[in-house]
Parts: structure tokens; C-alpha cells; sequence
């Protein structure tokens, strides 16, 4: 059977990723964080701007004060007050200072600042109580930047640091990705929506609750094609429309092998591309990736339908897909961490297994605990709360306490 790690190979060979002139829009600066920048920055302006102060204190000349001592102090003129956002008037001449303060423009003629605590001001003359380093405490015009090189680079996610940089930069406006479209739908009889009163027999639809929050997590847009019955008609014309108007087209349910698992079979019909229909996983065995036959050519995840088995195949298959198709340059696949664990872990030694917990902090250190209470894949009651899955590799049946595990961490915990 086809391996995890051959799975998501050939899963992110698939993706195309968003086009950089046609999938992008434009959006405020205020509204572009965790967007995808579409094209590189550069800015007209240095940073810092123009020479400036790094403290509050005096500008001075290097070469006037370089012997200054607490028993020898340099007594300088103090000419000018310089406070931020104020042009110095004045050129800094022998034995002169300009009182200057953080952020403030240096004046022409001094190449040093000399913060305020080493030094004593008596009306307008300030003594130097100890000798600086030649250029001390200056921030230097486009030490930071230079002018017209490369400020942010395309592909890359907007956060707190890229926002500051834009906004330093006056971009109030940015060429971003769009979010990618995401079909989701669920099949079975047996599933009603969250509102609607239980017959027997009958269960609430949960994983197009979970598939939608998962893919606006993201920061892909869901479109919501509800239930559809376990029928080949609704379900040929729910893909075909779902083909029309999505990037990533997500199902649930129906990719076993029971009477009533038509996924295959209308993939099959409809001329979609499969790829393939099972991977070595646990849980999420039966997953069925194909390419669909219209001109933009969407992926195709049918998911299975076990609430466990959604998540898992989420967060290790479909993920990745949605980064990569994102636009984001780098970085689509999922990161693990070695980390103790806490528990037993233990798997048949078959399929990669996926036990789902939280990581803990103990003395600074992450530790893995699984859930306690059933990791059936139809189970999805003590999913609620974790923040981790733990991987046991093919041919491992038991992971000891305190021996490591790989983890696959799901949110920040
Ligand atoms: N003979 C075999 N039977 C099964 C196999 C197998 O290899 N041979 N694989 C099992 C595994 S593993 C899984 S996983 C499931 C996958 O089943 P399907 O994808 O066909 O899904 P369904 O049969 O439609 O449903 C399975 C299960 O999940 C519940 N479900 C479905 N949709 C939802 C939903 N939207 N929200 C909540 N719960 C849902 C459904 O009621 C079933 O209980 O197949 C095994 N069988
Ligand atoms: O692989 Mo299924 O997803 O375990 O129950
Ligand atoms: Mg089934």
C-alpha cells in the first residue's frame, strides 16, 4: 500500500500553485495579515531615513572628546536642542554638542552621540564624563535598507513583522494571493445538519463543521455544499458543480468499499484522474485523490467519512496541498517535533498510526500525552482539547513512557 511520506509526495507534485498575476487582489495593509504577498517590495526610502540618534544625550565630535575621563571631563558648547522630528540648523563645530534626543536627526558635524548618563550639563555647557567609541550610538542612513533593493519578497505570509515593515515603507495598499477555494461536502444518509432533530439511525454531519473551520483556519475560503444523499446522481452533480468553482474540492464519506461508496465509481465516470484510493495510514486508510477534468483542473480529496479519519487526513494530506496552492513559497509540509512521551503509545506495527493528545510543557520541556478514552476513528469526543498528533512509524508497535516520539503539532499550544 502507498506510503504517508509517497502520498503527500505525489499530493503536492499535483497542486499548482495560485497564478502570480491572475489568482492575486488587492488589499488595505490593516486587512493583510496572514494574507500571502503576491509580488516583492522594494521602497523608495532608506532605513533609518537619515543619520539619527540612538539615545538620549549629546551629539558631539569623535575627535573632540576621545580623551574625556571623569577626572578630565571635555566641556563642550552646547549650540542647539535637537528633539525628534526636528531639522538641526546648526553644523557642529570644534568644542560644540547639540543636545539631541532618540530618533532625533544628527546634525551635520558630529559623527557621535554620547548618552545623557555619561555626562553633566551646566546651563549650556556639557561635560563629558567618559570617552565614546567613535560613532557611538548613531543609527546610520540605510544601515537598516537600502533604497530600491528588495524589501519583502513575493510568496511569502504577512504577520506582525511584515505589516511594520509595510507600514514603515507607506504601502497602504498590497498585491496578496487570493484565498484559495475550497468545495466541501458531505455524503451519507444517515446525516442530518446541526438544527435538525434526530431520527433513529441518523447523526449530525459533524465533519463539514470541522472541514470548514480547518479550512478558514488556513486561510483558505470554504464554499459549503451541505449533505448530499448517498446517491450517484446528487453526488455526480454535486462534484461537477463543486469542479466549477473550487481549487481544492473536499468530500467525506463513501470511499470504502460498501454498497453504498459511490465516490470511486463516479470519479471514475466523470473521467476524473485518480491517483490513488488508499494510503498506509491509520486513521484515514481509504483516501481517494484525483485530478477533476475541467479546464483549471481542482484536486479532489475524498476523505473518509470516520470523524477521526477527517481530521487526520486534514491535517497531514490536505493542508500541505492548501499551503503549496496558497502561494506560500517554502514550508508546505508538516513540521514534527521529537519529543518524549508521556504515555504508552502502541499501533499494530502495520500502517503509520496517528494517536491524537497534547503537547505539555514540563520544566520547559514538551512531552506528548495521548487522550485518554478510544482512538477509534469514529470516535471524535476526545479529539476536543488536543493539540498533537504522535506518529508511529510502520513496524513499531510500542512506544514507551519517556522514549521519543514525532509529533505533529496542530495549533500553537
Ligand atoms: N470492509 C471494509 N470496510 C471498511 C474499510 C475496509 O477497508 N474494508 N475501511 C474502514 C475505514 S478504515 C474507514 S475510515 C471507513 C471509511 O468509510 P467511508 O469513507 O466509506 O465512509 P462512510 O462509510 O460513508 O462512513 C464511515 C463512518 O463515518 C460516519 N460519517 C460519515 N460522514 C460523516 C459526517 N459527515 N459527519 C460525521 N460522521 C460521518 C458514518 O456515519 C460512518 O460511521 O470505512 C471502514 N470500512
Ligand atoms: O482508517 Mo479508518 O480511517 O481507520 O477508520
Ligand atoms: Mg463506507
Amino acid at each position: 500500500m502507498l506510503s504517508v511520506s509517497n502520498a503527500q509526495a505525489i499530493i503536492l507534485n499535483l497542486v499548482q500553485p495560485l497564478d502570480n498575476q491572475r489568482d492575486t487582489e488587492v488589499v488595505d495593509l490593516l486587512a493583510a495579515a496572514s494574507r500571502i504577498l503576491a509580488a516583492p517590495v522594494s521602497s523608495p526610502l532608506d532605513f533609518p531615513h537619515w543619520d539619527n540618534s540612538a539615545m538620549d544625550g549629546y551629539a558631539v565630535r569623535y575627535e573632540d572628546v576621545q580623551d574625556s575621563s571623569a577626572q578630565q571631563p571635555t566641556v563642550l558648547d552646547i549650540i542647539e536642542e535637537i528633539p525628534a522630528g526636528y531639522q538641526p540648523q546648526s553644523i557642529i563645530g570644534r568644542g560644540q554638542a547639540a543636545r539631541i534626543f532618540t530618533g532625533a536627526v544628527m546634525p551635520a558635524g558630529a559623527d557621535t552621540v554620547v548618552m545623557q548618563e555619561k555626562t553633566r550639563q551646566e546651563e549650556n555647557h556639557v561635560f563629558i564624563l567618559a570617552a565614546p567609541q567613535a560613532q557611538e550610538f548613531v543609527r546610520h542612513k540605510a544601515s537598516f535598507y537600502q533604497a530600491g533593493t528588495q524589501l519583502l519578497p513575493a510568496g511569502i505570509q504577512l504577520n506582525a513583522p511584515e505589516i511594520a515593515v509595510l507600514a514603515a515603507a507607506q504601502c497602504p495598499q498590497l498585491n496578496v494571493y487570493r484565498r484559495p477555494r475550497v468545495a466541501i461536502f458531505s455524503t451519507g444518509d444517515e446525516l442530518v445538519t446541526v438544527n435538525q432533530s434526530l431520527q433513529p439511525g441518523q447523526i449530525v454531519d459533524s465533519n463539514q463543521y470541522a472541514l470548514a473551520a480547518l479550512v478558514r483556519e488556513c486561510g483558505a475560503e470554504p464554499l459549503l455544499l451541505g449533505i448530499v444523499k448517498d446517491e450517484p446522481v446528487a453526488l455526480e452533480k454535486v462534484i461537477t458543480d463543486a469542479a466549477a468553482i473550487a481549487d481544492i474540492v473536499l468530500s467525506s464519506g463513501g470511499v470504502s468499499v460498501g454498497d453504498y461508496d459511490y465516490i470511486d465509481k463516479i470519479l471514475q465516470s466523470l473521467e476524473a484522474k485518480i491517483h490513488f484510493q488508499a494510503v498506509n495510514i491509520r486513521p484515514g486508510k481509504p483516501l481517494t485523490v484525483a485530478t477533476l477534468p475541467t479546464p483549471h483542473s481542482p484536486l479532489y480529496f475524498g476523505l473518509p467519512g470516520n470523524p477521526a479519519s477527517v481530521l487526520v487526513t486534514f491535517w497531514r494530506f490536505v493542508l500541505p496541498a492548501i499551503k503549496k496552492l496558497s502561494g506560500i513559497q517554502q514550508g508546505w509540509e508538516p513540521i514534527f517535533l521529537k519529543v518524549p512521551s508521556y504515555d504508552e503509545l502502541r499501533s499494530d506495527g502495520q500502517r503509520e498510526t496517528y494517536l491524537w493528545g497534547k503537547l505539555h510543557l514540563n520544566d520547559g520541556i514538551y512531552q506528548f500525552h495521548k487522550a485518554s478514552g478510544s482512538h477509534s476513528s469514529g470516535n471524535l469526543i476526545n479529539l476536543a482539547q488536543t493539540n498533537a498528533l504522535a506518529v508511529i512509524p510502520v513496524g513499531k508497535k510500542l512506544i514507551s513512557p519517556q522514549q521519543e516520539v514525532q509529533v505533529l503539532q496542530l495549533t500553537i499550544p
